[in-house]
């Protein structure tokens, strides 16, 4: 397998930077998280890897080596695409060998590799069937044992699991991560979905705007977001903003935060307590409760604080005590008073 580095990738399109100076270390056995919004160089960022993209500046290295002279198909590289294409009249097999019969690989070879490829899927009793004979799901395994039936260096994946429902898509994402450590390959994932980065991930990247605007472990990033960008982002967070002082955070009402480090502040949706009466928790407001949202073991209560929205979620039994709507206290714990700015 191999690691992969950018390093100073440009690329514009007009007056767009799709990517702005983005560099970037993707280490070998990897999986690594592309995650930002609409519009944010994600794709083009994997795409500048494969080669369907030239940047104008920067380059990509794969296991120390650049390849701006490497052709697509010689760089090693197997991928899964969002609207992954199988061809419609070739058999599961067939549609795995395809690869491997454009390298000119040998019968007996060939016949090896792909039973290997769908035992790694675990479709090993569909080789004969066709692809409007499988479920989405199988047919996205199809289309991983497709990429890797080649045995790339790096494997890279542009939202392979956005096709599929919910329950499908959780199944998959198990599935994939299986497959991903059997093989040891290095994956790079490209999703707009902020949970399954978190989850599949060793690594994630948020690009914004064609920058990365931070990279690292997905707890790390996510206990210490450094900017609103990221810790809205990347979860969900309250913002608040005030005058710092000696000991803590003054807020526009007069509410003082103790032990906050930062003229701002980001507090986790999952880091607020309620309780009708006043608590003892440092950390306190005054706010009004105006929805009660259930949601299974989880609830979500959205509440009004000076005109703005605070969110809470925790477990919907804590919630029930509470009235459906009026004066109610959020508190929060001094250490989740996570420093924005300083
Ligand atoms: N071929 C192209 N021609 C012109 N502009 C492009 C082209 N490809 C991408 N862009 C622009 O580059 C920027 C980054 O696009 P990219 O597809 O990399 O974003 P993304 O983060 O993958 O977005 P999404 O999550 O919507 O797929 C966007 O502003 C997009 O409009």
């Amino acid at each position: 397998m191999a690691e992969v580095r950018v390093e100073n990738l440009v690329k514009t399109y007009g007056a767009a930077r799709a990517l702005d100076e983005v560099t970037l270390d993707f280490p070998d056995g990897g999986f690594f998280g592309l995650l930002g919004p609409s519009g944010s160089g994600k794709t083009t960022l994997l795409r500048a890897i494969a080669g369907f993209v030239l940047p104008e500046t920067g380059r990509v290295l794969i296991a120390d080596e650049p390849v701006e002279n490497v052709p697509v198909e010689k760089r090693g590289i197997g991928m899964v695409f969002q609207n992954y294409a199988l061809f419609p009249n070739m058999t599961v097999a067939e549609n795995i060998a395809f690869g491997l019969d454009v390298r000119k690989v040998g019968a007996a070879e060939k016949k090896r590799r792909v039973t290997e490829a769908l035992d790694l899927v675990q479709l090993g009793a569909f080789g004969a069937r066709k692809p409007h004979q499988l479920s989405g799901g199988q047919r996205q395994r199809v289309a991983m044992a497709r990429a890797i039936v080649t045995r790339p260096r790096v494997l890279l994946l542009d939202e392979p699991l956005s096709a599929l429902d919910k329950a499908l898509r959780v199944d998959m994402q198990i599935e994939l991560k299986r497959i991903q450590r059997e093989i040891g390959i290095t994956t790079i994932f490209v999703t707009h979905d902020q949970e399954e980065a978190l989850t599949l991930s060793d690594r994630i990247g948020i690009l914004k705007d064609g920058r990365l605007i931070r990279h690292g472990p997905p707890r790390e990033v996510y206990d210490d977001p450094r900017d609103s960008f990221t810790a809205t982002f990347l979860g969900d967070a309250r913002i608040f903003s005030g005058t710092r002082e000696a000991d803590g955070l003054r807020l526009a009402d007069g509410t003082l935060v103790p032990g906050a480090q930062g003229a701002t502040i980001a507090v986790r949706p999952e880091n607020f307590q309620l309780s009708a009466s006043e608590p003892n928790a440092p950390c306190r407001l005054r706010a009004h409760l105006v929805q009660k949202i259930f949601g299974g073991a989880l609830g979500t209560c959205l509440l009004d604080w000076q005109g703005e929205v605070i969110k809470v979620v925790g477990r919907d039994a804590d919630f029930r005590a509470l009235p459906e709507s009026g004066p109610v206290w959020v508190s929060w714990q001094p250490e989740h008073s996570v420093t924005i700015s300083p």
